[in-house]
């Protein structure tokens, strides 16, 4: 569904992403993984366009998409969230949703009044992430990992094919980091494919049907989570430590 080949962003010097080449296959839930500084980030500003690529291509279902614009992108189907919540001043959740989903699609983002089909829309996908109770509270009372779903609930009124979530668990604690598992799973399952960047390794491995390991700019790993956990590339070079503790 989603290809990315030799993908090269350089900010002067620095290669943050060096010829990076992976497929994400339509209705899987693909993790790319990596030390700090490996380029998942700067990948995934490349797909989305929000930084443009050095080189290289990036295909959404058969069409290149690395020469559109970031609404165009969305308007084909792909969404992201930050790492950093996108929380916008003095406004509820429910307005958050709809505002943060009107500036994806840029054109809208001036229409006056929240229109009904937007507030029904916005609350049924509240509901489905069971938060319908914060839709009136300020976007600054939320913890965390509320503003992490009010994120995501922001990037499904796209209506999209496949969603990029850079570290959906960061900063989450452990009850609603399951419930983000729990619906990120949902999701899923309902035919949305998803890639996601994430360091809780735990996560991914109990997430993710395939792992793209990213070192140094480059894909030194693709495979089952069982087969990077296994590699011993991934093992001694980059995270070993951390995927041995977690194999134990
Ligand atoms: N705008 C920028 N200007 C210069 N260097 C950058 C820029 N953005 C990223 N880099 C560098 O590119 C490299 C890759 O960064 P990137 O944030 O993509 O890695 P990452 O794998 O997402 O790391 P982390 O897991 O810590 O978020 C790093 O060395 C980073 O310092």
């Amino acid at each position: 569904m989603l290809e990315v080949k030799n993908l090269c962003k350089h900010y002067g010097g620095i290669r943050a992403v060096d010829g990076a080449s992976f497929k994400v296959e339509k209705g899987s839930i693909t993790a790319l993984i990596g030390p700090n500084g490996a380029g998942k980030t700067t990948a995934f500003n490349c797909i989305s366009r929000t930084v443009v690529p050095t080189s290289g291509e990036v295909w959404l279902d058969g069409e290149r998409i690395d020469n559109l614009r970031p609404h165009k992108i969305t308007a084909k189907g792909l969404s992201r969230t930050f790492q950093i919540s996108r929380n916008l001043a003095d406004m509820t959740v429910l307005e958050n949703v709809i505002v943060q989903a009107r500036c994806r699609g840029f054109a809208d983002l001036f229409r006056p009044a929240v229109s009904a089909e937007e507030r029904d829309k916005a609350m049924s996908i509240l509901d489905f992430l069971g938060i319908t109770r914060i839709a009136y509270e300020d976007g600054h009372n939320l913890s965390y990992g509320q503003k992490k779903l009010m994120d995501l609930a922001a990037l499904l009124m796209a209506d999209p094919k496949i969603i990029l979530l850079d570290e959906p668990a960061g900063g989450v604690n452990p009850t609603l980091l399951e419930e983000i598992v729990g619906h990120i799973r949902a999701l899923n399952a309902k035919g949305l494919t998803v890639l996601i960047v994430e360091h809780n390794m735990d996560l991914i491995m109990r997430l993710s049907h395939r792992v793209v390991v990213m070192a140094h700019g480059r894909v030194i790993c693709d495979g089952t989570p069982d087969v990077v956990r296994r590699d011993p590339h991934v093992l001694e070079a980059y995270l070993g430590g951390v995927l041995e503790e977690e194999a134990a």
